[in-house]
């Protein structure tokens, strides 16, 4: 609680209520309080008299003679002393060698409350006229508390409020002081913010959360989190202002940025920067651009400040127990980090955790943006598959459930697959609830910025695009109700036997290989473009758990790029042995949807794919004679040297 042997110092403009609130407060504390005005010299009095500013020499005398008494206070009791002490100076003269023996408290008023407060006194010898100087004198203090007097632009805070208020953020201050500094702050306690502080604190970290005040919507975010996850292993410092959230933080800092990706990241790299040392280490750890971090990071080299875009995965239970984690930018950064980033961690199945330095600049966003479209390419997948199962195969979500699970115990398994079952199974009032969801589809941007991404560097990622666009078409719900009225189109569902169950898990395996290799292919290539030098074999193994796209198809990964330097997925003899049994499932599977009138894009795009990635002659040699044709863009010759570029006058 607050210390009586102290001398609080309760200061602010005249009017602003010094005595009446330092009288409150001295009651309350049980010691005495005193009056700076009653230390001014006759002279001093004398000119406040006659309306005669005081000036800094009139000043000096009075003010040693404060010192002299706050030392004799801080020698018994304490005391509460009144006092305008208006500028910085007048506050540091004061406060001499004492330091540690004051507290500030600063009434902070408007000038029209306070000039009709002053309109409204009597018998005081202060004349409000001189209210427009202490105002131009004052100097707000950056340091001790500040106490607003109105709550808000009408109402006055009473005399307990404000007594109330001063305790309160005494104790804080106090507990604050004596509080070990915690090892890592995190903004933002969403979703992820939330689950992630959890870990920590579960991790024995001290930590220190900040979220922001939205006044009537976000209100003591981070107050409530303390009050509810507060234990005493560690310790858990909540904040709704960034100043002390900062101060609280060891040094050199960790602080992990969790908000919505895009203005929301730039604003709170805006408000700390200034609040921040040479060395600390920022951590992005939401979902952004790639592109946004490297120009973040480049920002903070020019100040010493270590950034790190780091992609985290695994959704809110990811976060709470275990996420895979993939951190890019500074290595100095990484270096710093890597304690907290470890322990977090899911952990592979040798114990190792999934986090792994990924490289530099916005390498780790990169990474995780990729991630989220192969995520995109399983998510779809799978729709494509359910439906082929639920209105070719006519089976229930019950029964497709329990053949899902037949599927994971024969190496299929994936992280989406289970969940999927569990949805298939979850019942609303009776029925299934998936039935009752509209079909339409949100997205965040991260698949459509990997298809962008792609598209720009010239890769094929068939199935990345296909997922982006059933996303985007499936968002048109009152306009494909629309045409599928006016086309009424009644396909024949064809007759499908037994095997085609087995052909469907053939095709969808086959399917997320190729997914699989289409989103590795992208990282291996634009890693190569950017000389990110990327890690494979790290990347898949950081993938095998706490991420969304964990499967036994990622271990079986992993395993195969540990073996050497990368190479493309679907170029490794084993997975070439499969494709070549398991292609004409795909095939006849695409039959029978495409004829049920089912868009299957992944399914398409993914075959798509792979007949044109394993046919030595396609018919590319038509576009390039329809270019020439055109546009005497010329083409080579297979029957010349591939040095030569021959054009054709094709009209003669
Ligand atoms: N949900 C998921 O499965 C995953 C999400 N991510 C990424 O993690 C990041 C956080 O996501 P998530 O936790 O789900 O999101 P939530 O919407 O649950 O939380 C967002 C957080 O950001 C804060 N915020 C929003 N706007 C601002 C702003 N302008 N200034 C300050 N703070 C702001 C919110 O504060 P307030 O509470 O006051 O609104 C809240 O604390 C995103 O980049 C997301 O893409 C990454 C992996 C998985
Ligand atoms: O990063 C994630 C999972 O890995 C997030 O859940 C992300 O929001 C998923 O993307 P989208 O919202 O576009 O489906």
């Amino acid at each position: 609680m607050m210390n009586s042997k102290k001398v609080y110092i309760v200061f602010g403009v005249s009017g602003c209520g010094k005595t009446t609130i330092g009288k409150a407060l001295a009651l309350e504390l049980g010691i005495p309080f005193y009056d700076a005005d009653d230390f001014h010299p006759e002279s001093n009095i004398n000119k406040m008299k006659a309306g005669t500013p005081l000036n800094d020499d009139d000043r000096q005398p009075w003010l040693e003679a404060l010192v002299d008494h706050i030392r004799s206070c801080c020698s018994k009791k304490g005391a509460v002393l009144a006092c305008s002490a208006l500028k910085q100076s007048y506050r540091e003269t004061l406060q001499s060698d004492l330091k540690e023996h004051i507290k500030w408290i600063f009434l902070n008023g408007n000038y029209n409350l306070i000039f009709k407060r002053l309109n409204e006194r009597e018998g005081h010898f202060f004349r409000k006229e001189l209210l427009a100087s202490q105002f131009g004198t004052l100097e707000k203090p950056k340091a001790g508390i500040s106490i607003c007097l109105t709550k808000n632009v009408d109402i006055v805070k009473s005399v307990v409020e404000i007594i109330e208020e001063i305790k309160l953020k005494f104790i804080e201050e106090e507990l604050r002081d004596k509080i070990i500094k915690s090892q890592i702050g995190i903004i933002g306690l969403g979703v992820m913010g939330g689950n992630l502080a959890l870990n920590v604190l579960s991790k024995g970290f001290h930590l220190s959360v900040f979220n922001r005040q939205v006044l009537g919507k976000e209100e003591n975010v981070a107050k409530n989190f303390v009050e509810t996850h507060a234990n005493k292993k560690t310790s858990l410092l909540g904040f709704d202002h960034l100043s002390p959230f900062i101060d609280s933080l060891e040094t050199p800092r960790t602080i992990l940025i969790m908000v919505k990706s895009g203005e929301a990241v730039d604003a709170i790299i805006n408000e700390i920067t200034p609040l921040l040392n040479a060395n600390d280490c920022v951590i992005d750890g939401g979902n952004s651009h790639y592109k946004d971090t490297i120009r973040r990071e480049l920002s903070f080299d020019t100040i010493n400040i270590n950034f790190l875009g780091v992609g985290i995965s695994g959704g809110a239970e990811g976060a709470l127990n275990g996420p895979s984690i993939m951190p890019g930018g500074s290595k100095k950064g990484y270096k710093q980090a890597k304690k907290i980033l470890d322990a977090i961690a899911a952990k592979d199945i040798n114990n190792t955790p999934c986090s792994a330095y990924i490289g530099p600049g916005g390498s780790g966003h990169f990474v995780k943006m990729v991630h989220n479209s192969i995520e995109y390419g399983e998510m779809q997948l799978l729709a494509e598959i359910y439906q082929l199962l639920r209105y070719v195969a006519k089976k229930s979500p019950e029964d497709i459930a329990t053949i899902f699970e037949n599927w994971s115990t024969r190496k299929k398994n994936s992280y989406l697959l289970e969940i999927t079952i569990k949805i298939l199974r979850k019942k609303d009032n009776g029925a299934y609830l998936i039935d009752k969801i509209l079909d339409k589809t949100g997205q965040n941007g991260t698949g459509n910025w990997s298809a962008v991404e792609g598209i720009r560097a010239g890769i094929p990622i068939d199935t990345i695009i296909a997922s982006v666009m059933a996303r985007n078409i499936s968002s048109r719900k009152e306009q494909r109700v629309l045409t599928s009225e006016i086309y009424r189109l009644d396909y024949k569902i064809p007759e499908v036997e037994e095997t085609f169950i087995n052909q469907l898990e053939e095709a969808y395996y086959v399917v997320s290989i190729i997914n699989h290799s289409i989103g590795f292919d992208l990282l291996q290539r634009i890693s190569e473009r950017n000389s990110w030098e990327l890690n494979l074999s790290e990347i898949a193994q950081i993938w095998t758990n706490g991420c969304i796209i964990r499967s036994d198809l990622m271990q079986t990964i992993a395993l195969l790029f540990s073996e050497g330097t990368y190479q493309d997925l679907l170029l490794f003899p084993e997975i070439v042995a499969l494709m070549k049994t398991n292609i004409s499932s795909l095939q006849t599977s695409l039959q029978s949807g495409l004829l049920s009138g089912f868009a299957l894009p992944v399914m398409s795009g993914a075959a798509n794919y792979f007949f044109a990635y394993t046919t030595a002659n396609s018919s590319a040699n038509l576009i390039q004679a329809q270019r020439d044709f055109f546009g005497a863009h010329t083409y080579q010759r297979i029957d010349k040297s591939l040095n030569d570029f021959f054009h054709t006058d094709w009209k003669i």
